[in-house]
């Protein structure tokens, strides 16, 4: 009995595989940090411009607070000194007092509500976007760089945009909306006293700015020097076996040390930036402070300013104190954000290497005829592969490719899988060029049993399930017996629920060979491409898969990339590569017959696998036994 409820993100209502084979449409997305973040908040316009109206609103109440304590006081001091009349005089600015509280309040949290309920679901486009983006790259780019180092760069750019506005509109706007509005009230009082505080204000943004884009390069070497002492740890975890085997532990603990000694040197130095800009930042508002008390008082005793407009100008210069707090550190801050959405950008919005044409095809593969003709091709200018590489494999033809290792046969199944393009020539299927098909298409119509199986984090029946999304229960069932998966995955816990991976159901090689077996017969598609998928089993499993394979190879073209040249002495044909060349062709008994390339390989193979032969001058020796 299958429980389906243990696993959150199972898909309950199988859906029809094609339904999810609209893959390519990933969204071309801008390439500079500027443009990426406006293209997202255009998307959601609206709401930004909400967001903002409200900011405006909520800081505009905020700063008119001291102007209506200061009409209060104006109020109370013009008044006659009679008690009962004072509350009708201070009605009105008292009335503007309490709707400015109020608005601040208000307009304050319901935009803070918007950012709340908006801000995830923008970020989680942003996520969608870039995984988007991220799958059409090639498989060079893929196996060139970190996975994990690839799901921070999206989590922390989808993170960087929002941030990036939240700061903009909640920290920085309102920091601009109490400079100008303070500098306007100041004015209608007493202009002198208006240029005190703007000018202090354009300094001290200024020299915030300035000092945060100088504390940045402290700032990154320490946050490098942690994460570098992070690495080391993960390093040595991961290791701590070969650690303890070693008797290095006392070792290990030394090295962190050392690390941690540069690590606390940058921290330190990042440190004491930071707190000479504190000291910047404690001087200037004392100065503010101080001076527009001392200023302001002496305006009074001349008669220039009112004591209401005393009140105003100081509480003002306490309210723009409380707003410039921190502003390096929040410019700090603001281009860390900026940083990381130009590392994401810079990282995964790369042009594509790998597109489909513009008008790709998605033709059915009913025959499986595979031809290369005079294929060109390197992995890197100057290193070639294969030079003119000219061969066909006939529908339903099962032919083994065996050679030395680098000698070619994996770029082959590469070719033919489209996973690097060649620089010339053709490759055909069916007579039309795979890279006139869309991928999908191509993908979709073969199958790939991998020597070393890779499965997802999830339950074994949605491993299996991948195969074919929309398979049914007993499908899948008679799919795994087909593949002997079937007994070891009814011995585990929680049968075909079972979760895959660390600290979950771990599975040897040859399982997992298995339950890539079971997907391919699922899958049921007519070119089958096998790199020694029975590799990891031992010879009885072997035996019995061998069987099962020889039935799902029935009809199919199928390629067996091949070690151990028992595994392919009964297919149809064997391919004999050597340096980028297929130099024999036939099959096992014509080849032994021939008594050339394969014979000796087929003597050397002592044990029943291949011996590793990259060394050059053993190759030269292989070249000189060739026959004339
Ligand atoms: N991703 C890659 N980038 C650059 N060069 C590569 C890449 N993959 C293979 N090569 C090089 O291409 C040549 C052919 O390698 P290939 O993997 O096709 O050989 P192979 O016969 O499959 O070897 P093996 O049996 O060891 O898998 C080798 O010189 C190899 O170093």
């Amino acid at each position: 009995m299958i429980r389906r409820d243990t696993h959150r993100f199972f898909i309950k209502k199988p859906r029809p595989s094609e339904s999810f084979q609209r893959a390519a449409d990933a969204p071309a997305l801008p390439t500079t940090p500027f443009w990426f973040i406006f293209y997202f908040v255009n998307k959601f316009r609206w709401w930004y411009v909400a967001m903002i109206v409200l900011e405006i609103l909520h800081a505009t109440c905020g700063i008119m607070l001291p102007y209506a304590i200061g009409e209060i006081i104006r109020s109370v001091t013009r008044s006659t000194g009679d008690s009962k009349l004072i509350f009708d005089t201070v009605k009105q600015p008292l009335m503007l007092f309490a709707v400015l509280s109020v608005g601040e309040v208000v307009f304050g949290r319901v935009g803070g509500l918007l950012q709340t309920l908006r801000h995830p679901i923008h970020r989680q486009h942003i996520v969608r976007a870039l995984y988007a983006y991220l799958q059409q790259h090639s498989h060079r780019y893929l196996s060139s760089s970190f996975a994990g180092a690839l799901a921070h760069r999206i989590s922390e750019t989808s993170l960087g945009v929002t941030q990036t506005m939240s700061m903009l509109i909640t920290e920085f706007m309102p920091v601009i909306i109490v400079y100008i509005v303070s500098t306007a009230l100041l004015y209608r009082a007493y202009p002198p006293l208006a240029a005190f505080v703007g000018i202090w204000a354009v300094f001290f943004i200024s020299i915030s700015f300035w000092l945060a884009t100088r504390s940045r390069f402290h700032a990154r070497r320490a946050a490098a020097a942690r994460s570098d002492t992070t690495g080391i740890i993960v390093d040595s975890v991961t290791n701590l076996v070969s650690t303890k085997l070693f008797a290095r532990l006392g070792f290990e603990r030394h090295y962190l040390n050392e690390r941690l000694k540069y690590e606390l040197i940058q921290v330190r130095r990042s440190n004491w930036y930071s707190e000479r800009i504190r000291w910047f930042q404690f001087i200037a508002s004392a100065i503010l402070k101080v001076g527009t008390v001392f200023y302001s008082l002496f305006l009074w005793s001349r008669g220039k300013i009112s004591a209401a407009d005393f009140v105003v100008a100081t509480s003002l210069s306490l309210l723009i104190i409380s707003e410039a707090r921190n502003l390096s550190k929040r410019f700090l801050e603001f281009f860390e954000h900026i940083g990381n959405v130009s590392n994401g950008v810079g990282t995964i919005v790369q042009p594509h290497e790998l597109i489909d044409r513009e008008n790709a095809i998605a033709p059915s593969i009913t025959q499986g005829k595979i031809e290369f003709r005079h294929v060109d091709f390197s992995y890197y200018s100057g290193k070639t592969v294969f030079n003119n590489l000219s061969v066909t494999i006939q529908p339903g033809e099962r032919v083994g490719l065996v050679g030395f290792s680098g000698s070619g046969k994996s770029t082959f199944v590469n070719l033919i899988l489209r996973l690097f393009d060649r620089q010339s020539g053709q490759i055909l299927i069916d007579g039309v060029d795979i890279g006139d098909m869309t991928q999908d298409a191509l993908h979709t119509q073969i199958s790939l049993i991998p020597q070393d199986p890779s499965l997802f984090h999830r339950t074994l029946l949605e491993n299996i399930r991948y195969g074919r999304l929309d398979a049914t229960d007993e499908e899948v069932f008679e799919a795994s017996r087909k593949a002997h998966a079937h007994e070891f995955i009814m011995r585990t816990k929680e049968g075909y629920d079972s979760l895959v991976g660390e600290r979950r159901v771990k599975l040897s090689g040859g399982q997992r060979q298995r339950i890539a077996i079971t997907r391919v017969i699922l899958k049921d598609a007519p070119i089958l491409i096998l790199d020694e998928a029975t590799s990891s089993l031992d010879s009885i499993t072997e035996k019995a898969i061998q069987d099962t394979l020889d039935l799902v190879m029935d009809g199919k073209t199928v390629i067996v990339v091949a070690h151990r040249l028992s595994t392919i002495a009964h297919l149809d044909r064997i391919l004999v590569f050597d340096q980028g060349s297929i130099v024999e062709d036939g099959t096992h008994a014509k080849l032994l017959a021939q008594r050339g390339a394969y014979y000796r390989l087929w003597q050397m193979q002592a044990g029943g696998f291949l011996p590793e032969k990259d060394d050059h001058n053993e190759h030269l020796e292989f070249q000189k036994q060739r026959p004339a």
